[in-house]
């Protein structure tokens, strides 16, 4: 339990002051003149389009970005910390978007490693165990073992150790970027009641994020960035979604929520029976040209695997896959029962835009040229020797369509906002040019501008005859996008629904797996 100590100041006492901070890279600038305060007991939320320069204010917070410009004073005292641990010395903490924990190093270590209990000189388990189990239940994972190595939990669980990592005694600051980003719902109200808590206790929070039902759930001001410039700071009370968003993007955004169901052709892919051990459990799906299937679920549910079932990237124990779609330039061909490699499926026509970016999709240390080339080779190489200018045109486009904020076509990926990242794994496979396009959690981190930007490449996709298959956690989001939405539980698809048919309750009750839940809360986002 946080004491309400004297490191933390009355509700609404200036914390953190910041005064025309600046950063830039070289010639570019990313972020300019930002005045802002952090106040006690007070979540400011920040907002702004991917690159807008969030996470580099953030990180000058945490001494992890040194400023090129601008003074901080935290409790009246000049502060400019020149790492993270002299940050966190001083009670200033940050959750980061990208894990920073050692993943070969188990939780209890991560969690406590800046300050090992030792006894006559060795590390003494046992109260290692205990200041581990007590700091895991402020985030309900009482359940987890300590000594696990975190490299050994899935990524939602390495997310939430991290933000208990972070719920420390005399805390004066904490941000938390985008951090809800791989949470299910029961995680986030966890999180949230924690975020109440250390309100009440006095910390100052940043709230990071581009979900804006949560920001205006937890926060009372919301400062906007957009090209790196503050453009508002505003009580969030009163303030509409729509109003938000306008002030993000610089102009309103459309909904495509309205828009009447595709026309669906001739099928496309068709399985049958699938199963992987329990993950999926007998699922038959057909892929049709022309609509996008949405695939809904709790964490769990078996949604991934049947997506990386029909790319090959796992094994089938049993069931088959055909494509169909022979006038579509596809191969005819049933695989009974194995889809044997990702390679296979990507010649045969099949793209898969997968949800863990940095583990599954990009070469970070690469520049978005090479990342969106990597997909089809053969389309900038001639006779075995890859052709630079025509890669270089690629990416230049590419970089244009999807408005990718990037200072060149050369710039190292690993250096774009996460954002960004993001659509440079979308123009990989939007290069390939594949008659079936496999999304997992697409959108994941990007803005709501941006994203509109991403449905109405799906939208036009599908105009070309494409069939689409989404996985999302956003139930906004699928019923925005999809023609048919299914739903799994438990590795099975207990319901589908049409267009026009479906409602959130009724894909909320199939995704709890019964219709029996009276009275539950009803959450958008699984
Ligand atoms: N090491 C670096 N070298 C060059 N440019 C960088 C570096 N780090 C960040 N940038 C640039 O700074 C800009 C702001 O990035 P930042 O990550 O702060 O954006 P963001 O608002 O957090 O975006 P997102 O919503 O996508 O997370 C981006 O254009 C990014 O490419």
């Amino acid at each position: 339990m946080i004491a309400a100590d004297n490191h933390q100041g009355r509700r609404g006492t200036p914390v953190l002051t910041l005064q025309g901070m600046g950063k830039d890279y070289g010639p570019s600038t990313v972020l300019d003149g930002v005045s802002l305060d952090l106040r006690a007991g007070e979540c400011l939320a920040l907002t702004g389009e991917n690159g807008a320069g969030k996470s580099t204010l953030s990180k000058m917070l945490c001494g992890l970005v040194t400023p090129s410009r601008g003074i901080m004073q935290l409790n009246g005292r000049a502060f400019a910390p020149k790492s993270r641990a002299e940050a966190e010395a001083l009670g200033v903490r940050m959750v980061l978007q990208e894990l920073g924990m050692v993943p070969t190093l188990t939780v209890a270590e991560n969690l406590l490693l800046d300050r090992l209990p030792q006894r006559w000189g060795w590390l003494d388990r046992d109260a290692l165990a205990k200041a581990a189990h007590a700091q895991l239940a402020k985030m309900g994972l009482q359940h987890i073992d300590p000594f696990t190595p975190v490299g050994q939990l899935g990524i939602g669980m390495q997310q939430m150790v991290e933000i208990a990592r972070n719920l420390r005694d005399g805390n004066r600051v904490l941000v938390l970027d985008e951090p809800t980003a791989m949470l299910t719902a029961k995680e986030i109200e966890h999180l949230f009641e924690q975020i109440d808590l250390m309100k009440a206790q006095g910390v100052a929070l940043v709230y990071v994020s581009h979900r804006l039902e949560e920001l205006q759930r937890v926060s009372e001001r919301v400062a906007v960035l957009r090209d790196g410039r503050l453009v508002d700071v505003l009580p969030m009370q009163g303030l509409s979604e729509p109003e938000l968003v306008e002030r993000m993007v610089g102009h309103a955004v459309e909904s495509l929520d309205t828009k009447p169901r595709r026309k669906a052709g001739s099928v496309l892919l068709r399985a049958q029976g699938l199963r992987r051990g329990k993950l999926v459990q007998g699922v038959d799906v057909e892929l049709r040209a022309g609509e996008v299937l949405g695939v809904a679920g709790l964490v769990g549910a078996g949604r991934t695997e049947l997506l990386r079932l029909l790319y090959g990237a796992d094994k089938a124990d049993a069931g088959s896959i055909e494509l169909t779609g022979l006038a579509q330039g596809l191969s005819t061909c049933s695989v009974t029962p194995n889809w044997s490699s990702p390679m296979q499926a990507t010649r045969a026509g099949i793209a898969l835009v997968t949800e863990d970016r940095k583990a599954q999709g990009l070469l970070l240390s690469q520049s978005i040229r090479v990342n969106t080339s990597l997909s089809h080779m053969g389309s900038v190489s001639g006779a075995g020797w890859l052709k630079p200018a025509v890669e270089s045109d690629l990416a230049r486009r590419m970089v244009k369509r999807l408005r990718i904020r990037a200072h060149n076509a050369e710039q190292p990926v690993g250096t774009l906002s996460g954002g960004n990242q993001q659509k440079v794994i979308f123009a990989r496979w939007l290069h390939r040019d594949c008659p079936i396009v496999l999304l997992d959690e697409p959108t994941r981190g990007v803005d709501v501008g941006a994203r509109a930007d991403l449905y109405a490449e799906l939208d036009a996709m599908t105009a070309q005859g494409k069939a689409l298959m989404v996985v999302s956690s956003d139930l906004r989001e699928l019923m925005e996008l999809c023609d048919r939405i299914s739903v799994m539980h438990d590795g099975r698809i207990v319901a589908t629904f049409e267009r026009g048919q479906w409602t959130t309750q009724a894909l909320l009750e199939a995704a709890f797996g019964d219709a029996s839940r009276p009275g539950e809360p009803v959450k958008e986002q699984l």
